[in-house]
């Protein structure tokens, strides 16, 4: 077995060149056109993506509980759970769950290599309307950002409800900076990474339109609260790049 560090994530899509074309997706949505490329967008766009994703199987490997289940909730094309499937010995419940049919017919096609191991769920729902019961791991990586403001406190009170004692939330956002000055900056600094991972100009222009009121970023702070709120005790940051982070929280 190759060393976990120097494996390589399960992505398979066409190269991103969406926002090249004569038509782009905007308000930006999770559409076939999205699905067919969003495996090189979201490792060519999301800072550490590959570091983040790794990050979440060793902690859900020291954190998960036999007997319970493992929820990936905005799963998308199963990248997470088809490094944690490899690399995790025990069989488990495996589920994704995510509101984009196309998404996860892609996840599924990802995933079939792990049936011999592992139970997996496949549920296509909102965030909003699941259930995390019996859970002793919840990643929500880059999902929580797109749901309306308003939804979200309850979603992760649905989390913390779900889980049991001693289960981990593994949460990553995009964020924005309560000081306009450094999200300014910040922001410069994101799209110099975008450029130099292949995106032109106006390829990073005319996401940032279509993403504006899709993708809602929280201030770190707001975010800190929202978990706090919900319960968790326990709450620390992982890892940030830019205006990227990553949180753990336990019960
Ligand atoms: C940026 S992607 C997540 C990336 C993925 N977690 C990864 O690490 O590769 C956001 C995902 O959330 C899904 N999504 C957006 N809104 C949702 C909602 N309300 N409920 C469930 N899934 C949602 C989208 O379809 C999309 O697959
Ligand atoms: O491209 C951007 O500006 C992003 O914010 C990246 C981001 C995300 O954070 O979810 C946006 C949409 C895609 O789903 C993939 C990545």
């Amino acid at each position: 077995m190759t060393n976990f560090w120097d494996t390589e994530l399960y992505l398979s899509s066409d190269k991103d060149q969406l926002f090249e074309q004569e038509t782009w997706p905007k308000p930006f949505t999770f559409n076939e056109d999205v699905v067919r490329v969003f495996d090189d967008m979201v490792s060519r766009s999301v800072p550490l993506y590959k570091e983040v994703v790794a990050c979440a199987v060793q902690w859900t490997k020291a954190y998960y509980q036999p007997g319970t289940k493992i929820i990936d909730v905005g799963c998308s094309t199963g990248t997470f759970l088809e490094l944690l499937g490899r690399f995790l010995k025990t069989p488990a419940t495996l589920v994704g769950i995510d509101n984009s049919e196309p998404m996860l017919a892609k996840a599924k096609e990802k995933l079939s290599g792990l049936e011999d191991t592992h139970h997996i769920e496949l549920i296509c729902e909102s965030a909003g309307n699941s259930s995390f019961e019996n859970s002793s791991i919840v990643v929500m990586n880059y999902t929580l950002q797109f749901l309306p403001v308003h939804q979200r406190q309850q979603v992760l009170n649905a989390v913390y409800e779900g889980l049991v004692p001693g289960g981990l939330l593994f949460l990553s956002e995009k964020l924005r900076s309560p000081y306009p000055q450094f999200q300014e900056t910040m922001t410069r600094h994101y799209e110099a990474f975008k450029t130099r991972n292949g995106y032109a100009t106006n390829e990073i222009e005319r996401k940032k339109e279509a993403l504006e009121n899709v993708l809602i970023p929280l201030t770190q702070m707001q975010q800190v609260a929202m978990l706090h709120d919900s319960g968790f005790a326990a709450v620390d940051s992982l890892l940030k790049f830019h205006n990227f982070t990553s949180f753990i929280a336990i019960k």
